[in-house]
């Protein structure tokens, strides 16, 4: 993911939100449908929280993406927590992923009725108009990149839409905006905050770094335990007080980090095994399950 690092400097100030939320709200008139991009990973964490105020009552199509990262259960949990909440909803690899007509399909279905009643009224057939949204690192532009799969003809300019904007033909009834709207993560939630730094979507060192670790290597023990057994041959009792220093130490060992003055380098472990996070070498890791979605 060494690419992923060079987009993770997004800092969100008031400013930026009033920004991305004025651009995505004067798009969303002439938008038939919403298709938003979070990460299985942490489907809750990587929303925007104020996407249903944002977007109003367009019908929404959530994906979830990165899904060869997270772990199948709880993506099949959040695939279904989505469905019964009334929307459609899948999970992707979009590393692997040519099912792209799946996915006009479903917008298809989704707006059918809309355009039969406009039809009904004498309207001119026109095609679907559909919008990707989503906080930064989520797959945005790989998934328009794809979906528009380069032989899309740009249709240009239309009224009511910025210059800049461009809106894309992919299917003989669907069109696309070409650039995704970039939205905000909720960060002023210490759960939300930690959960998208360890899937890369914003600078790890922005938080205190050792916190995250701490948090991780605990939510790891109690849900993944086989993970760093298998990884680092790591064992964690939570009951031992020096639980957290046993792991920096053990991981230290293991990945044969040179001390630093004599004492283990905690900078470089955290280093190395973020990196191994990031990647996702230690495996397939969802970082929550619905009981977030209460909280
Ligand atoms: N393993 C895996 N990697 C993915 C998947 N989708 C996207 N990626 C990777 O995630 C990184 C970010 O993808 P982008 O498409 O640039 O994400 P974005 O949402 O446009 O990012 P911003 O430009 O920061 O808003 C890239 O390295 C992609 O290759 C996926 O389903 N699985």
């Amino acid at each position: 993911m060494a690419n992923e690092n060079t987009k993770m400097n997004i800092h969100w100030f008031p400013g930026h939100m009033a920004k991305a939320r004025r651009e995505i709200s004067e798009k969303i008139k002439v938008v038939d449908i919403v298709i938003e991009l979070v990460d299985a990973r942490a489907p809750y964490s990587s929303k925007n929280p104020m996407i249903n105020e944002i977007i109003k009552n367009k019908p929404r199509f959530i994906i979830l993406t990165k899904k060869d990262m997270a772990d199948d259960q709880y993506t099949k949990q959040w695939v279904q927590y989505y469905e019964q909440c009334g929307y459609q909803a899948m999970s992707v690899n979009l590393k692997n992923f040519n099912e792209y007509q799946k996915i006009i399909e479903k917008c298809r279905y989704v707006l059918k009725d809309k355009m039969e009643k406009e039809k009904a009224r004498g309207l001119k057939p026109r095609a679907m108009r559909a919008m990707v949204l989503g906080i930064p690192n989520v797959g945005k532009s790989t998934f328009i990149n794809r979906l528009a799969n380069r032989k899309a003809t740009v249709t240009g300019n239309k009224p009511g839409v910025t210059k800049a904007q461009q809106i894309i033909r992919v299917a003989k009834d669907f069109e696309l905006f070409d650039t995704p709207g970039v939205l905000w993560p909720k960060l002023d939630d210490a759960h939300v905050a930690q959960n998208i730094a360890l899937l890369g979507s914003i600078k790890q060192s922005i938080l205190p770094l050792d916190d995250l670790f701490i948090a991780a290597m605990r939510y790891l023990s109690l849900h993944y335990p086989q993970l760093l057994k298998d990884r680092y041959q790591l064992e964690i009792d939570l009951e031992n007080e020096n639980w957290i220093v046993d792991a920096f130490d053990h991981i230290a060992k293991v990945r044969k980090i040179k001390p630093l003055k004599g004492e283990t380098d905690y900078d470089r472990v955290m280093e190395v095994f973020f990196s191994e996070i990031n990647d996702g070498s230690i495996g397939k890791i969802t970082w929550e399950d619905l009981s977030c979605v209460n909280v």
